[in-house]
């Protein structure tokens, strides 16, 4: 029996990047070995053990093949006849099938080290192809890798958009589609995991909500999905926030083409049928609360807050209190993250510096300020009482903005 270090820990050593888990293969083995030895079994179709300890992942050499449609359709094979090349070859990318035993000698049968040194992802063989998670695998692999000059070979890009065009994406189970998704939000550049996704035509399959939303923006003014507006909003944001929610909203900043055509915004275009169709889209997706109602709000309130200093003091507190702002102020400040990132896209789109000027980010955080500053407990020391107090505060933090805003 054999046991080697495999996947994303050999890779990430060999690249001098820091290693979060260690999974093992072992060779000449049986599922007793590790019963045996208190080994726990998880997964159903997979002989995989966690490490009584360590809790480390120990799966037996096996050989797949795909013998129906989805992820229940795979033969596996994971007799102790089993070859450690066997077991690597069912891997998708070269890079990832390199094995290191435990004298630190590394298997590397299908060139991972060189494809390392190349900066390239390739995949091992057409086996690549019967797993459609694999085409979310290389644009996060990319988005992770990107600043390091890696890229996608062409035989391995051509794979993928065949894979696309034969619609082997339908089989992705969507809380796959998220967990791909959010390890690509925490790259350095997240906005290589969508342009990559767009590049294969992936991007409307997997996220068709968001495609006909950005699809959407053309209609006002420019081709913004060919021109990358939306990704270039991620681009920018990602180099001052590492938060997945701020980066997953600015895909969502839309319906602003108003500002600089004069034009009315259209009425349906922020209606609540689409805020309804987003809400789907997150459910079906699986996407965690926060980063959800984040995208959500900024996608109800962009012209608003682009707007702010326009609006009514009243509809100012209004919006406060719909984003949940005095219980979370932390929000207030993703959203001028937010609209800063915007308008400086914006204005290198449009080449607009002086009619968008106008735009105050600071408006926002002020108002927020000076309505923050009406004191509850006066309130409640004055003898109001059940409903009367929040009628009272909310008229207090009105009169409190108004004030201020006539020496703004
Ligand atoms: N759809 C998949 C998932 C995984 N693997 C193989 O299983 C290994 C371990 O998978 P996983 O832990 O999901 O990913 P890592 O490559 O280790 O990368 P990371 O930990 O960064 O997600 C991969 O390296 C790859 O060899 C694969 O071939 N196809």
């Amino acid at each position: 029996m054999k046991i080697y270090l495999v996947g994303g820990a050999v890779r990430n050593f060999l690249l001098g990047l820091s290693i979060t888990d260690n999974d093992w293969v072992v060779v000449g083995a049986t599922p007793d070995y590790f019963l045996r030895r208190k080994y726990k079994k998880v997964g159903k179709q997979f002989p995989v053990f966690l490490h009584p300890t360590t809790n480390e992942e120990y799966a037996l050499a096996r050989t797949e093949k795909k013998s129906g449609l989805g992820y229940g359709g795979f033969s596996v094979n994971f007799s102790s006849s089993i070859t450690l090349k066997e077991d690597l070859y069912r891997r998708d990318l070269t890079i990832n099938a390199i094995a290191r035993d435990e004298k630190n000698n590394f298997l590397d049968p299908f060139n991972g080290r060189q494809d390392l040194n190349l900066r390239v992802l390739r995949h091992i063989s057409p086996a690549f192809s019967e797993d459609p998670l694999r085409i979310l695998r290389v644009a996060r692999f990319l988005a992770e890798f990107f600043h390091m000059g890696f890229i996608i070979a062409q035989e391995t890009f051509k794979l993928i958009c065949y894979m696309v065009e034969t619609k082997e994406l339908v089989y992705l189970e969507p809380y796959r589609i998220w967990k791909e998704t959010e390890k690509a939000m925490k790259t350095k550049n997240p906005h290589v995991y969508f342009m990559t996704l767009q590049r294969c035509c992936a991007v409307n399959h997997l996220f068709p909500e968001l495609y006909m939303l950005w699809n959407h923006s053309f209609l006002y003014y420019k081709n913004f999905i060919k021109d990358n507006f939306f990704l270039r909003n991620l681009a920018l944001i990602s180099q001052i926030s590492n938060k997945i929610e701020i980066r997953f909203a600015s895909l969502f900043q839309i319906q602003h083409i108003s500002l600089l055509n004069n034009h009315l915004i259209k009425k349906d275009f922020n209606n609540k049928n689409y805020i309804f169709i987003l809400k789907k889209f997150f459910k079906r997706l699986c996407f965690p609360i926060y980063v959800r109602n984040l995208s959500l709000f900024v996608f109800k309130y962009h012209y608003f807050i682009m707007n702010i200093q326009y609006q009514s003091s009243q509809d100012i507190l209004n919006f406060f209190y719909s984003i949940g702002a005095w219980r979370n102020p932390k929000i207030i400040n993703s959203f001028c993250i937010l609209m800063k990132i915007y308008l400086k896209n914006f204005m290198n789109y449009f080449e607009t510096r002086n009619q968008i000027s106008i735009v105050d980010i600071g408006f926002l955080r002020k108002s927020f300020c000076i309505a923050q500053s009406v004191s509850i407990s006066k309130i409640l020391d004055e003898g109001f009482r059940g409903k009367q107090i929040s009628d009272e505060l909310f008229k207090r933090r009105v009169y409190v903005l108004q004030k201020w805003r006539s020496k703004y």
